[in-house]
């Protein structure tokens, strides 16, 4: 019988802030790992990128203003370079966990695009927060370049547009790697958004939603699960109340409505309910979890995390 596969998305939890805080962050996310593939899943690895996308966007920004030869770089590329600079961590942290339980297994980065519309109208509605927290001035400045803002608790962070992903390119090589059985990190920081001309992709200026686009990658690898890792247990009604309510497992309609009733954070845990409800009813057999990062293990086994079912 084949051994079960599984979509892992990591959020920002399994990071840290600074390089060294990312190294050592994501031993946990590899303790996660490992333990998925001891239980015998096939492992594909989407991952956050926000911060970091928008830190290499400053970084590459500062360099154009010293080499004058050198352009702004578009968003797409450092897109490119988060998903290179966090594959290889990721990498590194998951080999060495195997390696320590005695399993020998190649881990390998794709460097993916995923193919998104021109029409999308979240090309004229950015909402997507990246980067650090600015200052008011900070913020002016970025305005001035032509970039969007928005306040948030402890100042100002960039926005963006984050159109929906409509398909991967590289998705038959990442179905190779995983039947050759490699545990496989693609579509990184959502992928890296991508519009189709002629027999060209050009990149576009947005960052997509990491959980939106590994439901999609889940529904096209034919994966048994979706699970989304983040700072959390479960899912609350109510989150941050007096009555908060934890979900253990929700059907889709239960989960719709309790979306339109407003229980889920626009930006954090929206698109993580969004995208189970998305991977679920693409096939009844289908399980969503999101759960904590620590608990992958026993989220997978039904023993905590909120479950998705038809
Ligand atoms: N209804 C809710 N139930 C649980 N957590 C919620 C809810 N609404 C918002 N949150 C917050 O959303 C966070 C997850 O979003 P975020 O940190 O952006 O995701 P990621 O782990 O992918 O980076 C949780 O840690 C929690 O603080
Ligand atoms: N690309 C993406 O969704 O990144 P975050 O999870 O860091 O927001």
């Amino acid at each position: 019988m084949q051994n079960k596969k599984v979509v892992v998305a990591l959020g920002h939890s399994a990071f840290g802030k600074t390089f060294p805080e990312q190294q050592e962050s994501i031993k946990n996310a590899a303790v996660a790992i490992a333990d998925l593939v001891e239980a015998k899943y096939q492992v594909v690895i989407t991952h956050s990128n926000a911060p970091q996308v928008g830190m290499i966007h400053t970084a590459m920004t500062e360099y154009s203003r010293l080499d004058k030869e050198q352009t702004v770089a578009p968003m797409s590329i450092c897109s490119a370079m988060s998903q290179g600079y966090i594959g290889y961590d990721l990498q590194n942290a998951i080999r060495t966990e195997l390696l320590q339980r005695g399993i020998y297994k190649t881990v390998s980065t794709i460097i993916t695009q995923v193919r998104v519309d021109t029409f999308d109208p979240a090309f004229h509605n950015p909402t997507k927060v990246i980067g650090r927290i600015m200052s008011e001035e900070e913020a002016k400045e970025e305005e001035q370049k032509g970039n969007y803002v928005i306040p948030v608790a402890d100042g100002f962070r960039r926005i963006i547009a984050a159109p929906k992903p409509i398909d991967i390119y590289e998705i038959d090589a990442i179905r190779a790697l995983l039947d050759a059985g490699q545990v496989v990190i693609a579509c990184g920081g959502g992928g890296i958004p991508v519009l189709e001309q002629g027999t060209k992709l050009k990149g576009a200026s947005a960052v997509i939603e990491k959980d939106l686009v590994s439901a999609k990658m889940a529904e096209l690898l034919n994966a048994d699960t979706l699970l989304l890792l983040t700072g959390v247990d479960r899912v609350f009604l109510n989150f941050g109340s007096d009555n908060e309510t934890p979900l253990e497992t929700v059907t889709l309609e239960e989960a719709k409505n309790y979306m339109n009733e407003g229980h889920f954070a626009a930006g954090s845990m929206q698109p993580k309910v969004e995208a189970a409800i998305k991977f679920v009813s693409t096939n009844p057999e289908h399980t969503a979890i999101i759960s904590h990062l620590d608990k992958a293990r026993s989220a997978i086994k039904g023993k905590t995390g909120t479950h998705f079912v038809k």
